[in-house]
């Protein structure tokens, strides 16, 4: 398929109002979509389903899929074919009651903390701005500017219209080994691959692996604990360890004890989520929920040499799945845009540095627009 084909059926597909999803995955070339040809919400029951799943931030909320039935993909995308310098031409308003809201919320979660209450929390908010509707050539610079985030564009007409690059893995399988990650802890992008961090970076990172290692513990085959190591996902740097080990079939399980994990909910969960919904003026609805492949199932053919040292061709069935956290991204309503930042907050956060953060976490989607 040419990559006008691609991205012309794509066109067609959101001009008739019909759900599908395109995406890349991380360092990857290949740009799939899944399209439907009717407008039925699909559900996901218990996670034997197969497709693409678009998951809200409440663990209460319904798990939407695209089935893996019409699936096409675009090779090798050259780009080079999109011409953006990278410079964003929308600006944000400024409103100084914006910035206080949070800082009072960031302030009120401190106090919370000292209390006791929780330790950690994650506040967000939405930035609205016009900029009409141009959702291809948008994910198009999406796909050119985050090489190593996992690139979507979502539709649904009854959910709607989300875009976004993000940098964490929820969860990765191949057959029954998987991978998760511990990503928390922000500082900007200043030229040095390997910065210094602060106390209050690593402290909330460490906070995150402590917990996926005790909410899997009892819940798959083993599990091993990678090296601490900082990664750069656009003009930001974070505070990575990746967790893997072996799944004991039991997918719903998993995801039910990780998400909301504290990188985008808080520690301990509950008390924290209720936070998050007493503070929070607005609904996160799929922003730090989950989204990606879901039981694909892909089959290769092999060669093995019997007894007799016949050659026997016969096939490798392998199980899938690659969930991302839903970071980075932005809900299209019309010809505006709301764009979702947050931050992890801890007993040492400072107020307008953790504003500073948001900011600079705003410029991942605002570059491309
Ligand atoms: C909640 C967000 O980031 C999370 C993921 C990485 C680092 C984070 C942090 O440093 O606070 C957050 O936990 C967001 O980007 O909106």
């Amino acid at each position: 398929m040419t990559t006008t084909n691609f991205f012309s059926k794509i066109e067609e597909h959101l001009e008739r109002k019909l759900p599908l999803v395109a995406y890349r995955k991380p360092k990857e070339t290949i740009v799939n979509c899944i399209t439907q040809n009717d407008d039925q919400l699909h559900l996901v029951r218990d996670f034997t389903e197969s497709g693409f799943v678009f998951a809200p931030f409440s663990s209460k909320g319904e798990v939407v899929l695209i089935p893996s039935g019409d699936f096409f993909h675009l090779p090798d995308f050259d780009l080079d074919q999109v011409v953006f310098k990278g410079e964003s031409t929308s600006t944000v308003p400024q409103m100084p009651s914006v910035k206080e809201n949070y800082l009072q919320s960031v302030r009120k979660a401190i106090k919370e903390i000292d209390n006791d209450r929780f330790h950690k929390v994650v506040l967000s908010r939405s930035i609205e701005i016009e900029i009409g509707t141009s959702p291809i050539e948008w994910f198009k610079r999406l796909l050119k500017t985050y090489t190593n985030a996992f690139c979507y564009l979502w539709y649904h007409p009854q959910v709607g219209l989300w875009l976004g690059a993000t940098p964490e893995i929820l969860l990765s399988t191949i057959n029954d080994r998987f991978t998760t990650m511990s990503l928390a802890g922000t500082q900007t992008f200043k030229g040095d691959l390997n910065p210094k961090w602060g106390h209050k970076e690593i402290d909330e990172q460490k906070l995150v692996t402590k917990f996926i290692l005790e909410a899997l513990k009892e819940k798959v085959g083993y599990l091993e604990e990678g090296n601490l190591e900082t990664i750069k996902a656009g003009n930001l740097m974070h505070l990575r360890t990746k967790i893997t080990g072996k799944l004991k079939d039991n997918l719903k399980e998993v995801l039910k004890a990780l998400h909301p994990t504290p990188a985008v909910g808080g520690l301990p969960k509950e008390p924290a989520v209720r936070f998050i919904q007493e503070q929070e003026n607005y609904n996160r609805e799929f922003y730090t929920g989950y989204l990606g492949e879901l039981n694909l199932r892909t089959s290769r053919q092999r060669s093995a040499r019997t007894n007799n040292q016949e050659n026997q061709a016969y096939r490798c069935i392998t199980k899938k799945n690659n969930l991302f956290v839903n970071l980075r991204c932005m809900q299209l309503k019309d010809s505006k845009a709301l764009i979702y930042v947050g931050g992890g907050i801890t007993k040492n956060s400072v107020p307008e540095r953790e504003w500073e953060e948001t900011v600079a976490k705003s410029k991942t989607i605002l570059s491309i627009l």
